[in-house]
């Protein structure tokens, strides 16, 4: 179909062709030649001017550039379009028409000058041919002749239609690939639909003005008039796209995957040399690390079970990487065996006369705790092994416990090896964890037997006292089979797995209270007490150990620093009342640290005044500030209602424990306070029912039908109320307490007493007598009443601390009040028409028979021991 027309004319530059059915954006700037901006200007005035501009359809002819033109980038270098007699040498012959859809103008302030600049949007409708250009001012103007297509191929044209349906199906190929390149989906859902509804000739021009071509090929599509040939050109072009987008997409797929392979490998490598570098391995190190650990293991000569073990392990790591996590694993556990003590041991030294020396050098006093160490020992000489008993030292904090094992390591001439066992609470700690878990490590024995190095270490385990359990297990039964001497020969660590040798091994434990420790384990142990130091003797050990280790440590000149009997004592009087003597220590340290100050000024100052190394009363008074502890139970007692009892504290130390009693006006309520468990509250409830029952012989009251606590409450409260306390011994004391309150009177000052009372008024023996008496004696008390069926402890109270205080043995608690009071129980009875002494009782329905007390002077003490 061919039509004529003349039509203004705007150029389109490489590479903008506008072909039919397409649209296409064109900018227009002040580069451009004028008359196209003339024609622009006149078309935009127009616009204005018209009321509706936006319906005006302006009609116009886009013709391309010749590309030669177009390389010379310089429109005035371009001449005329075309001459009016009809050459069109610079512009193309072929054009399409359109509609100027959109005109925008940009008008800048110096637009006179520089002219403005336009962007237009053309839909383009058919091509053309240049017949010849009818003006080229003020724009240009051609007289063209129009070729549209037919709307569909000729149905009897099988060829045609067969290239149609070609480019139709290229044309879905195309829309595929795009699709894969991540163009919006629908975008490609109107291509597709655009390509069945469409005309073929206009999907041959859709498709091209989306492909990438040359301009020359876009201008050989544009003059393709005839629809078949188009046709053939575009699916040839369309294919072509189609390939390179696809080679190209698998390209970047490669490439892609390359760089990941290569960055993966890299990685890896680098980590792998890490790892190399860190276990100090070159490249056969795995072989070399192997050929060692063989020797080392065959060097250690293990027992069959643990070589076969070994064997076993070593034939897996030879067929491991030496990069796997397992290879780390059995490596370990090889070193484990490798290294462990399985043969080595030092040579014994049972030399009893030596033993004793050391023990004796090492420690002063415990006469009782050396005798039957060194009977152990001598045992364990004769018999030649080590099969009996665990020796168990018992006492409080720093009296030596834990140094006393490491003497008997030195006199032994033994390896030492402490564990501390205080808060150990999985089983684990003591028999390893199995391999399978990560991280898993033999337990503390093993442990220490490969710190020890050898197989036959004193080994000592601190605070067996302190071992608690929970949902891990129990240590203590763990233990069980490390301290039975039938079968700790064949002890199985969770880790190792094989058995090890503990027979050689010395076991000692120590414990601040036998109480706590597990049944079963107290059970295979001899207990050893060590129950604490008297002044005398801290005196004594401050004097020839702590005071010269601490002149040492302090860097001071022993030849210089003198410290005097009397100052010594007086620290330990003054400064302490602990039942060890770590404090003593402590306060030791701090007179060689004021000492040390003023030997370092007196250098400083170029040896102006001499400095004295002698430290008497008034220097450690100097240096130790004012006295810790006075004379506190004079000062307590002188009330009525508080009495002294003395205890046993869980740190296996005796204490002494102020009970205090008053009353008030109430209804007969007992009061109790202090931090009390069940068994001393009973106690305290024990003690006012018998006074109730024997208030009138006690003088209490006159009338037996009044009700002593009639209008009245009493209250008894334990001070130190932070620290829990309990048990029955406490009974004696709080009796006492209360007939001081009734009566009115004082307990005699220096007085102490402990015992559990029965609601008869018997009184019953208690325990750690030899701590409590310690207590009292450090506490500076003078008399202590005790149940008299406790009379034999007291042959374990040092000869020092009986000839100090005076011991009254009661049966009864009338024996205790007639100890605890200066008139004794019977005067104000006897005020008030009490009973006279050896008389037989009757209250209540209740037999009394008093039985007299027994008043043991130290004399007389020791002519019964
Ligand atoms: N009889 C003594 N002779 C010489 N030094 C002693 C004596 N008793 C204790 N010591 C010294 O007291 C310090 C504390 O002793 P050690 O650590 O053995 O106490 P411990 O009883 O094990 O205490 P804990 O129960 O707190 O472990 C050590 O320096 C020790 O040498």
């Amino acid at each position: 179909m061919e039509d004529h027309l003349i039509l203004p004319i705007i150029p389109t530059a490489n590479p903008k062709v506008l072909l039919p059915g397409i649209v296409l954006r064109v900018q227009v700037t002040r580069t451009d030649p004028r008359e196209i901006t003339q024609l622009l200007d006149q078309i935009w005035h127009r616009r204005q001017h018209s009321r509706n501009g936006k319906h005006i359809t302006t009609l116009v002819g886009c013709v391309p550039w010749k590309d030669e033109r177009q390389e010379t980038h310089n429109p005035s270098k371009r001449g005329a379009p075309g001459q009016n007699d009809g050459s069109t040498s610079e512009l193309f012959e072929w054009g399409v028409s359109g509609r100027i859809l959109e005109l925008a103008r940009s008008m800048p302030a110096d637009a006179r000058i520089t002219g403005v600049s336009y962007i237009l949007t053309i839909e383009g409708i058919s091509r053309f041919k240049v017949d010849r250009m009818v003006k080229k001012s003020p724009y240009y103007e051609a007289a063209v002749t129009l070729y549209s297509d037919q709307a569909e191929p000729n149905e009897n044209d099988a060829q045609m239609q067969a290239w149609a349906l070609n480019l139709r199906s290229v044309g879905h190929d195309l829309a595929l690939v795009l699709s894969r390149l991540q163009l919006p989906p629908s975008v490609i859902a109107h291509l597709r639909k655009m390509m069945d509804s469409t005309p073929a000739g206009q999907v041959a021009d859709l498709l091209a003005s989306m492909i990438d071509l040359t301009f020359a090929e876009k201008l050989q599509i544009l003059q393709m008039t005839d629809v078949k040939e188009r046709l053939k050109r575009v699916v040839e072009l369309v294919n072509r796209q189609i390939q390179v987008l696809k080679i190209s997409q698998e390209l970047q797929s490669s490439v892609e995957n390359k760089i990941g392979k290569t960055q993966r490998e890299y990685l890896l490598r680098q980590q792998l040399e890490a790892i190399k570098k860190e276990l100090g391995e070159n490249d056969d190190g795995g072989t070399d690390e192997i050929h060692d650990l063989e020797q080392r293991i065959s060097a250690a000569n293990l027992p069959k079970d643990a070589a076969d073990a070994a064997s076993r392990e070593i034939k897996r790591l030879k067929r491991m990487h030496s990069s796997l996590a397992e290879y780390q694993v059995v490596r370990t556990y090889l070193e484990w065996l490798a290294e462990l003590p399985w043969n080595t041991h030092s040579e014994d030294n049972m030399d009893i006369a030596r033993a004793r020396k050391q023990l004796d050098e090492d420690h002063y006093g415990l006469e009782p705790v050396k005798t039957r160490i060194l009977e152990y020992l001598a045992v364990r000489k004769l018999k030649n092994d080590l099969k009996g008993p665990i020796l168990c030292f018992v006492g409080p904090p720093g009296v030596g416990k834990t140094s006393l094992g490491r003497s008997i390591a030195n006199a032994l001439g033994r390896k030492f090896h402490r564990i501390s066992l205080g808060g150990v609470r999985d089983e684990a700690e003591i028999r390893g964890h199995r391999r399978t878990y990560i991280g898993a490590m033999p337990g503390n024995i093993i442990q220490g037997a490969r710190r020890a190095g050898v197989s036959n270490p004193v080994i000592l385990l601190d605070e067996i006292d302190k071992l608690t359990r929970d949902v891990r297990g129990d240590p203590a039964s763990a233990l069980l089979e490390v301290l039975d001497p039938e079968q700790n020969s064949t002890f199985t660590d969770h880790y190792l797995h094989v058995p090890f040798d503990l027979s050689k091994v010395l076991f000692i434990a120590t414990a601040n209270d036998s109480d706590t420790i597990p049944g079963p384990l107290l059970d295979r142990m001899e207990v050893i007490r060590i129950p604490g130091y008297t002044f005398e003797e801290k005196h004594n050990i401050a004097k020839r150990y702590l005071v010269p280790k601490q002149i040492e440590a302090h860097g001071l000149d022993a030849s210089i620093v003198n410290f005097n009997d009397d100052a010594l004592m007086k620290v330990a009087v003054g400064w302490t009342r602990e039942a060890g003597v770590r404090s003593l220590e402590r306060e030791i340290a701090s007179i060689c640290r004021s000492l040390a100050v003023e030997f370092a000024n007196q250098k400083e100052e170029g040896g102006g005044g001499i400095v004295s190394g002698a430290v008497d009363v008034e220097r450690v008074r100097q240096a130790l500030g004012p006295e810790k502890f006075d004379d506190e139970v004079a000062e307590r007692t002188n009330v009525a209602g508080v009495a002294v009892g003395l205890a046993w504290t869980a740190t296996g130390a005796g204490g002494l424990l102020f009970i205090e009693a008053t009353q008030m006006s109430g209804k007969g309520v007992l009061h109790l306070t202090g931090q009390l468990g069940d068994v001393i509250k009973e106690s305290a409830q024990i003690a006012l029912t018998w006074v109730r029952s024997n208030a009138i012989t006690l003088g209490i009251t006159r009338n037996a039908s009044r009700n002593v606590l009639e209008n009245v409450d009493v209250h008894i409260h334990f001070p130190a109320g932070a620290i829990p306390k309990d048990g029955p011994s406490a009974g004696v004391a709080i009796t006492t307490a209360l007939i001081s309150l009734f009566r009115g009177k004082p307990v005699q000052s220096q007085t102490a007493m402990t015992g559990e009372v029965t609601l008869r008024g018997q009184v019953l023996p208690v325990g750690g007598i030899k701590e409590k008496v310690l207590a009292a004696h450090r506490a500076r008390i003078k008399r202590v009443i005790l149940p008299h069926r406790n009379e034999k402890d007291l042959a374990d109270v040092p000869q020092n601390v009986r000839e100090d205080i005076t011991f009254v043995l009661a049966k009864t608690i009338w024996d205790v009040l007639d100890a605890a009071f200066l008139e004794g129980w019977k005067v104000r009875g006897a005020e008030k028409g009490g009973l006279e002494e050896g008389e037989v009782r009757k209250d209540g329905g209740i037999s009394l028979v008093r039985v007299g007390q027994v008043e043991v002077g130290d004399a007389e003490l020791r002519s019964k021991l």
